[in-house]
């Protein structure tokens, strides 16, 4: 469970966890630590399955249209953002629209593990973090983009929403987001 953090909460009011359950591919599975269940996993996927198929996509771009909502400034940060100035809206910009869906199909495909441990391959890690170091990306966007995350969810499926779906989206997303800070660490 994730220490106390709440999609209320102020941006950078967390610290960055060991990503104790992250596990690289070609890790032998004894060096899981399995802080993720299966009840975790189930409720996550039951909210991703809720939301997949046509409407994925607004939703996905919904979630980054939150982030922008929360802290404007992160736009600089997007390259194809920057150079297309204020010519394009956001809500029809292609290439948002495409990396929205990205952070959130990433988000999940996390969780189709059987194990329930999160798991990324090596290569794929590294290279998220030379891409979010290259951005400028900072731990207090994590937590910006983990609000904008959980608010997403919770507008899309109202009816599923508890504090235990909150608890398993936040665990899961921590548990990513602390593998890719710790790649941030070693690629900056
Ligand atoms: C667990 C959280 C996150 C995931 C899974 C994620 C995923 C991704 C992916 C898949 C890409 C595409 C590039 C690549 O594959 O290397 C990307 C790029 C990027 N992400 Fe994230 N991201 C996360 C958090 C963040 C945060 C917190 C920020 C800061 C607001 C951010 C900002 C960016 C930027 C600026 C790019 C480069 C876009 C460009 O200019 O082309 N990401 N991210």
């Amino acid at each position: 469970m994730s220490s106390g953090s709440s999609s209320d909460a102020p941006a950078a009011s967390m610290t960055a966890a060991a990503p104790a359950a992250v596990v690289v591919e070609e890790d032998p599975p004894a060096a899981a630590a399995a802080t993720f269940s299966e009840e975790q996993e189930k409720l996550v996927l039951s909210a991703w399955n809720a939301m997949k198929g046509e409407p994925a996509a607004d939703i996905a771009l919904k979630f980054f249209l939150r982030i922008f909502e929360i802290a404007p400034a992160a736009k600089q940060m997007f390259s194809f953002l920057r150079d297309s100035g204020d010519d394009v809206p956001l809500e029809s910009h292609p290439k948002l629209k495409a990396h929205a869906v990205t952070v959130f199909a990433c988000e999940s495909a996390t969780q189709l593990r059987k194990t329930g441990d999160v798991k990324v391959r090596e290569a794929t890690l590294r290279r998220l973090g030379a891409t979010h170091v290259k951005a400028g990306v900072a731990d207090a966007h994590f937590e910006v983009v983990k609000t904008a995350l959980l608010d997403t969810i919770k507008d899309a499926v109202p009816e599923m929403w508890s504090p235990e779906m909150k608890g398993a989206w936040e665990e899961a997303y921590d548990q990513l987001a602390a593998a890719i800070k710790e790649e941030m660490k070693k690629a900056a």
